[in-house]
């Protein structure tokens, strides 16, 4: 019987609730984005957290000097070394963001009731009744009324360090508002929002463009999270911008989107854009409490039917400074899964956070749980149907590779692919078993020199539900014979087996080309 229940064993037992999990080589199918920052900067906290699951590591340039950035990603490439687990490299751009500037750093104390006044003079000095910010068309942008916030970068919302301000009144470029809360704001970094207003700032910044040509480009970044993605015009402009950077052209981007603007654009933006991120963080003040669940099932389910990965933030914030999450998170991050994510980002829980690798192995292991009652069924049929008929061929091959594995229960999917675009689509119909996705390098040549691509495609697919890449020998190159590909498919399954994902007798569902034809088969392994 199929239901459009959940849960895809109705009824679990209770008691099987209770079964302690087998360990997996994979630690969980939903990925793991963790924000690289002071406290998860050593080489030996990113190796515990490449360990405990982390595959996407994500540089915030909100804050933080590229040289900073580039002791990170250099103890980051040391660690994916010594533990020989893959890890893409994302970065975030500030984009049209508000900040305070407090030259001084010293801490100011805001009292409840209180006038303050926000003014774009950035040479004033930061004090309880007068706070520069580095934005000058606030005034033009809010009205009486209006509510501002202020928090510290990250914060998690029950911190006596962020503020809540009613617009008072507009005094030429300054604005005067009314404190509600008493707070502290200690620490260098403070982000300003202003609900559903439009901030007339680019998205992609000129510090961003900086950034990106020389940090993102020395450190061929996998992907860029376009932060405050408000309209499919700002992924076009980013990739033209990318496309102009030598190897950047091949760099992933991910919308993020983080106020009512970009929600109400979000169909034009998913057309343009390589992923999504939820960011829940801002959106969540953008939006009513009670609509934030709504947003987010929609977004997820139509970044699902787009074969576009769905990446959802803040799901843990407690876990700052705590090792257990609340039940509230817990539930939370499973929900995600449940609703159909690929990637869970971390941010504050592994940047400043205390425990960030304990933060990414309890998120690993609650997506786990979720994973294994995940109702495939029902969502499979939905993706078919929404596909419609006819299909492309390779719809049809990678819709039939995860019907056929489900069907003989095998143990994982092995999918070639040059482009990664034949696993990414073995992804969308949301297979319960892991995808091996096998990238054969491609030689191309820029007249030059002689290259081969495949780098790019195969730590791409670090952020989608369920694929796990591996990186084909270059001799392997993609203008295979037969002979060539028995040796690949060898060298994956030796891989499926020393990793103990596949054992003897198992079943493996293998997607391939053999000369002309797409194929999809069915391997039973021997002792
Ligand atoms: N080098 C290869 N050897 C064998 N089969 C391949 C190879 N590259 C891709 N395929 C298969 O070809 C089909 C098209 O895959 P796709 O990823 O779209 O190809 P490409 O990487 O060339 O864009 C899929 O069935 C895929 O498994
Ligand atoms: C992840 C978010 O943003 P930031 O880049 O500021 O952490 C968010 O708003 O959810
Ligand atoms: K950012
Ligand atoms: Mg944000």
């Amino acid at each position: 019987m199929v239901s459009n229940y959940l849960l895809l064993e109705e009824p679990i037992r209770m008691a099987s609730i209770l079964e302690p999990s087998k360990p997996s080589f994979f630690p969980a199918m939903t990925k793991i984005v963790g924000t690289l920052g002071p406290n998860s900067r050593s080489v030996e906290i990113i190796s515990g957290c490449l360990k405990a699951g982390m595959s996407v590591a994500r540089f915030d340039f909100s804050w933080g000097d590229a040289k900073y950035h580039q002791e990170t990603l250099e103890n980051l490439s040391v660690a994916i070394r010594a533990t020989k687990k893959l890890c893409a490299v994302m970065l975030d751009t500030l984009g049209p963001e508000v900040l305070l500037v407090n030259k001084s750093e010293q801490p100011i104390s805001l009292e409840e009731d209180s006038l303050v006044i926000l003014t774009p003079d950035q040479d004033k000095q930061a004090s309880a009744n007068l706070l520069p910010i580095n934005f000058s068309g606030l005034s033009k942008a809010v009205k009486k009324g209006d509510d501002i916030f202020i928090g510290q970068y990250l914060f998690t919302g029950n911190e006596t360090t962020s503020v809540w301000m009613e617009v008072s009144e507009v005094k030429g470029e300054d604005v005067v508002c009314l404190v509600k809360n008493s707070a502290t704001l200690a620490g260098p970094l403070y982000t300003l929002h202003v609900a559903g207003i439009h901030i007339d700032l680019p998205t992609l910044t000129d510090k961003d463009k900086g950034v990106i040509s020389t940090w993102g480009v020395r450190n061929k970044i996998d992907f860029l999270s376009l932060s405050y993605a408000r309209r499919a015009e700002d992924v076009r402009h980013a990739r033209e911008f990318l496309s102009g950077l030598g190897d950047l052209h091949q760099t992933q981007i991910y919308a993020k989107i983080e106020n009512v603007e970009g929600l109400m654009n979000f169909d034009e933006i998913l057309q343009e854009a390589d992923g999504i991120i939820l960011a829940r963080g801002n959106l969540g003040i953008d939006l009513p409490p009670e609509k934030v669940f709504l947003y987010q099932k929609e977004a997820i389910y139509k970044c699902n039917l787009a074969g576009k990965p769905a990446v959802v933030t803040r799901v843990v914030d407690s876990m700052t400074d705590n090792l257990r999450p609340t039940r509230a998170e817990a539930t939370d991050v499973a929900n995600a899964v449940l609703d159909g994510s690929d990637a869970i980002l971390l941010g504050a829980e592994t940047l400043r956070g205390l425990y960030p690798v304990e933060t990414i192995s309890t998120v690993g292991k609650i997506c786990a749980e979720a994973e294994k009652v995940y109702n495939q069924d029902v969502y499979f049929k939905k993706a078919v149907k929404h596909v419609g008929e006819p299909m492309t061929h390779m719809e049809a091959i990678a819709s039939s590779a995860v019907r056929a594995a489900i069907k003989v229960k095998a143990s994982i999917i092995i999918c070639f692919t040059s482009s990664g675009r034949a696993a990414r689509l073995i992804a969308k119909y949301r297979p319960t078993m892991p995808v091996l996705s096998v990238v054969i390098p491609r030689l191309k040549t820029n007249q030059l020199t002689w290259t081969f691509t495949g780098a790019f495609e195969a730590r791409q697919s670090l952020i989608v539900r369920g694929l796990f890449p591996m990186l084909a020998d270059p001799r392997h190159a993609a203008e295979s014979t037969s002979a060539t590909n028995e040796s690949v498919l060898k060298v994956a399954l030796d891989h499926g087996k020393a990793s103990g994902v596949i054992k003897s007798h198992d079943r493996v569902v293998v997607c391939q080309k053999v000369g002309d034809a797409s194929v999809v088969k069915i391997i039973e392994l021997e002792d």
